[in-house]
C-alpha cells in the first residue's frame, strides 16, 4: 500500500494526516501500529483520517500507536481544522468536525493573515463514573477517588472529554516515573476502557504542569484532552481558576473551562513535512 500523507505536530504531540479526499486506506488499526513505528515507520503518536461526514463539515478518525481506536483527540483537532482550511478543502475559519465524542468545533484564529492559533469548543466534560467509564454506581461521579499500581496509593479525579482521563496531583511532577506507573494505571480494572493518566502540578491559580501517560501511545508529549480534562479536575478539587495555563512538556496550552459548561482549548498546530509512505 502506498499514499501520500502530511506529518503534523501540536506541542510535540505528532500525527500523520491522510487526506482520504484523495487516498485510499485499510485496515487503519494495524496500518497505525506500522507508520507510528519510529524505527520502521514515519514515527508519531497517531494516524488520523479525514474524510466527509453527513453531520458535520469533515469526519476524522484517531488511531493511537498501538493501533487501538480513540474517540477523541484535542491536538488533533487543532492540526485537522488547519489542514483542511490551508489545503482549500473548506473557505471556513469555524469548522465542525465529527467525532467518535460527537461533533467537535475549532476555531483559526489569525494575526497577519496567518494561522498562529486554533480554539477548540471541546464541548462539555463529563463526570459520571457510567459515561467516563469508570467502575461503581454509573451516576457517581469519581472524584479524588484512591487507585493503587505498582504498590502506590494514588488519588484521581476521573473526567471524560469523550475519551477518559485521570488526573493525578502530585507536588513533583517532573519526578515521577512515568514508564513504571503509567501502564499500571492505564489498565486498572477500575477503568473498563483503559484509561490517559494525567500528573498534575498546580503552580499558582492560573498555572498547572502536568505529564502525560496516553491510553495506546504511553508518553506523549502533550495531550489537549488531557490538558481540559486537568483544568476540569483542578477546579472541581478547588485548586485553580477556570481559566489555566497548562505547561506541558511540548510546550503550552491555554484552557478555559465556561460559564456554558464547555471547555476550550487554545493552542498551535504546526505542518511539519509531506511525504508518501510505502509498504
Ligand atoms: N493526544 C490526544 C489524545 C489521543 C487519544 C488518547 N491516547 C486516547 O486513547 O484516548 C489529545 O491531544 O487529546
Amino acid at each position: 500500500m502506498s499514499f501520500q500523507f502530511t506529518k503534523w505536530q501540536g506541542l510535540g504531540n505528532d500525527f500523520v494526516l491522510v487526506d482520504c479526499f484523495k487516498e485510499t486506506i485499510t485496515d487503519c488499526n494495524q496500518l497505525a501500529v506500522a507508520v507510528c513505528d519510529r524505527h520502521f515507520g514515519i514515527g508519531a503518536d497517531g494516524l488520523v483520517t479525514i474524510s466527509s461526514s453527513a453531520v458535520a463539515d469533515f469526519h476524522m478518525r484517531i488511531f493511537n500507536s498501538d493501533g487501538s481506536e480513540a474517540e477523541m483527540c484535542g491536538n488533533v483537532t487543532r492540526c485537522v481544522a488547519r489542514y483542511v482550511y490551508e489545503n482549500g478543502l473548506t473557505a471556513k475559519t469555524k469548522i465542525s468536525l465529527e467525532t467518535g465524542a460527537g461533533i467537535i468545533r475549532p476555531e483559526l484564529i489569525f494575526e497577519s493573515g496567518r494561522v498562529v492559533n486554533v480554539r477548540v469548543d471541546m464541548g462539555e466534560p463529563k463526570l459520571t463514573r457510567g459515561v467516563i467509564p469508570v467502575t461503581g454506581q454509573a451516576k457517581d461521579t469519581a472524584i479524588h477517588i484512591p487507585v493503587e499500581a505498582n504498590g502506590v496509593l494514588y488519588y484521581g479525579t476521573c473526567v471524560s472529554m469523550g475519551n477518559p482521563h485521570c488526573v493525578i496531583f502530585t507536588d513533583d511532577a517532573a519526578g515521577i516515573d512515568l514508564p513504571l506507573v503509567g501502564p499500571g494505571l492505564e489498565k486498572h480494572e477500575l477503568f473498563p476502557k483503559k484509561i490517559n493518566v494525567e500528573f498534575v502540578q498546580v503552580l499558582n491559580a492560573e498555572n498547572i504542569r502536568m505529564r502525560v501517560w496516553e491510553r495506546g501511545a504511553g508518553i506523549t508529549l502533550a495531550c489537549g484532552t488531557g490538558a481540559c480534562a486537568a483544568v476540569a479536575a483542578s477546579v472541581l478539587n478547588q485548586k485553580t481558576k477556570r481559566q489555566v495555563t497548562v505547561h506541558l512538556d511540548g510546550g503550552k496550552l491555554f484552557v478555559e473551562w465556561g460559564d456554558n459548561n464547555h471547555i476550550f482549548m487554545t493552542g498551535p498546530a504546526i505542518e511539519v513535512f509531506r511525504g508518501e509512505y510505502r509498504r
